[in-house]
């Protein structure tokens, strides 16, 4: 069975909802984003979006293109994302990872070589959020054979289209909480409790929300309608304020600690 799956069903048995950070790889450095890693899996998370640097990153905020910045500075690639989640794999870290890339540097990597880098490492999702479920049927089937979900993205302005991406949707649907990039937000797309209803409506597939949460007023309110909360630009935000902590080693551990603690305040 694929790790999300477990998770989810676990979750569900449980009442509870799965807390997925984001993070970008290498941000400050690989050895770094893998102490942080196994702090947000001690801080209560449930899996980790472990992102893959880009120089061209359309969808996010500012606060996530500084860390791609950051990251691409240490020229971090795909490969050593890939090699990251079977490090931390074998670091004893149980929580399901999901690769997440724009579709360029994968287009550039080569599909057959990525899903060959890909198989076997642990991970078990993917989200691609600029690959348009039009041209998404060779990168799925690909996924599906490497026991790897590729999860789809559906925005409150895809009404019609959302059926048919939930219906094919596996792991889970990441539904964006508003249309724009991402980043903290104070609040979310108008009619966004009809639109997670019907994404629920339909698919049996879990559902989760992402873009702009920040708070555990946030999760607990998504809570109610989701599966699962992603919280990327305010973990790496929180990242980026301790930076000078994580980057001297006398001082590494109280700025994982601040994660910790920021991470399980989210926890609901
Ligand atoms: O940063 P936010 O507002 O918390 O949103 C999650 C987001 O960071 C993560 O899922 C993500 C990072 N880059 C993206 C680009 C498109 C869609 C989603 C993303």
């Amino acid at each position: 069975m694929n790790r999300i799956d477990a998770t989810f069903e676990q979750l569900k048995a449980q009442g509870k909802t799965a807390l997925v950070p984001f993070l970008t790889i290498g941000d400050p450095d690989i050895a770094t984003s893998l102490d942080i890693i196994e702090a947000l899996e001690q801080a209560g998370a449930d899996m980790v979006e472990l992102g893959v640097p880009y120089s061209d990153p359309l969808a996010d905020g500012p606060v996530i293109q500084r860390a791609s910045e950051r990251a691409l500075k240490t020229r971090v690639t795909m490969e050593e994302v890939v090699h990251l989640a079977h490090d931390a794999r074998e670091r004893g870290i149980q929580l399901p990872f999901i690769l997440f890339t724009y579709y360029n540097p994968v287009l550039q990597y080569g599909l057959d070589r990525f899903f060959k880098l890909v198989v076997d490492k642990g991970i078990s999702g993917l989200i691609i959020p600029d690959l348009p479920i039009e041209e998404d049927e060779e990168v799925r089937q690909m996924a599906e054979a490497a026991n790897i979900h590729l999860i789809p993205l559906v925005a409150p302005t895809s009404n019609d289209r959302v059926k048919r991406i939930a219906a094919k949707a596996r792991g889970f649907v990441y539904c964006v909480s508003s249309l724009g990039v991402t980043g903290v937000r104070a609040d979310f797309h108008a009619g966004i409790d009809e639109f997670l209803s019907t994404v629920r409506s339909a698919t049996d597939t879990p559902i989760a929300v992402g873009f702009g949460i920040s708070s555990r007023e946030q999760v607990e309110r998504f809570s109610k309608q989701a599966d699962g909360v992603i919280v990327g630009s305010a973990i790496v935000r929180k990242i980026e304020e301790v930076l000078p902590l994580l980057q001297s080693e006398g001082t590494k551990q109280e700025g994982l600690q601040q994660i910790r603690e920021f991470v399980s305040s989210l926890k609901a």
